[in-house]
């Protein structure tokens, strides 16, 4: 894990408050991080035409909480993140970001409330290098515009060296470095995947939402992308957001975990009551499944 150490802590200023916590993976369960609400969903519904795809879905997410949402196919997953993110308006309900309620959160007012995203495929660069990529998520942070850079201004300049050395951090924090001359479309997909958590982390997020970041990795890449997720947490102090198919991953990684089922909330709770639920078993493995595990349970 020391190649996730923070080496410049001037740096991500916004993070100082609560970084410095070296947490280790086996101590997770012992992290104390629930200080207060940083988004929450209140009754949040959404239809297309007559498919209800979240009937009154509420849960919050704490400070420094890994939080998942799972469900089976067509659960209504994406459409969560879509709302939340504010791609999709939804019908009814309110969102909350730290003090400031929303029935439909603006995008473009996303990084302005500390939230980031990565995509369940792919959205980098292929022509540009690591870095550029990188760079591209703080396109909304940029204070100078493209014709003080062309000038070389020298607060354009200044900025150009902030940039820098946060795609350095960055990179160093998530094992990047000597990955960031390189163009994007060179690297294996696993650090593709790493370059796009990257890009979410360098404008400074306070949550940050993952959309399935294990799809398409190896088991390697999976270790790999799980460790970085937890050093996010850990040592960056975010919130997190993970919507994710591969239900191992889930429950090592995960402090809560939301289960959505044909668009409403079935259960709520740890990885250890999640996994046994009746409902929940019920619902990725079928009625007779939860009959036998209940009975095995008497038995
Ligand atoms: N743009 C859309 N137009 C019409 N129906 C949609 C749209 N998006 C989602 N749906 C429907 O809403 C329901 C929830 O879909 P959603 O994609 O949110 O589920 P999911 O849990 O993300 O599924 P998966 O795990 O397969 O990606 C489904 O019945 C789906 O067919």
């Amino acid at each position: 894990m020391t190649g996730l150490a923070l080496t410049e802590p001037a740096l991500l200023p916004e993070r100082r408050a609560v970084a410095p916590q070296t947490v280790s993976a086996a101590t997770r369960s012992q992290v104390q991080p629930v200080q207060g609400t940083r988004l929450r969903l209140e009754g949040i519904s959404l239809a297309f035409g007559g498919i209800r795809a979240l009937k009154d879905v509420s849960f919050d997410i704490r400070e420094g909480e890994i939080r998942a949402v799972i469900g089976p196919n067509g659960a209504g997953k994406s459409s969560l993140v879509n709302v939340i993110s504010g791609l999709y308006r939804a019908d009814r309900g309110v969102i909350t970001h730290g003090g400031e309620s929303f029935a439909h959160v603006p995008p473009a007012r996303l990084p302005g409330l500390g939230v980031a995203r990565t995509f369940q495929n792919l959205a980098l660069f292929p022509g540009l290098t690591v870095a550029q990529n990188i760079a591209s998520g703080l396109v909304f942070r940029r204070k100078r515009g493209l014709f003080a850079q062309l000038l070389s201004l020298p607060k354009a300049r200044a900025e150009t060296r902030e940039t820098e050395a946060r795609i350095r951090e960055i990179a160093g924090f998530l094992g990047l470095s000597e990955h960031l001359p390189r163009l994007v479309s060179t690297l294996p997909y696993g650090l593709q995947k790493q370059v796009e958590l990257a890009r979410a982390l360098i404008a400074g997020p306070r949550l940050l939402l993952l959309d399935e970041p294990m799809a398409g990795l190896t088991g390697a890449e999976k270790t790999a992308m799980a460790a970085h997720i937890r050093a996010v947490r850990d040592r960056l102090g975010l919130s997190v957001i993970l919507i994710e198919h591969d239900i191992g991953v889930v429950m090592g990684l995960s402090d809560r975990i939301v289960v959505l089922d044909h668009g409403e909330v079935i259960a709520d709770g740890s990885p250890d009551e999640v996994r046994r639920d009746p409902e929940v078993i019920r619902a990725y493995l079928g009625q007779d499944a939860a009959g036998a595990t209940s009975g095995a349970e008497a038995a």
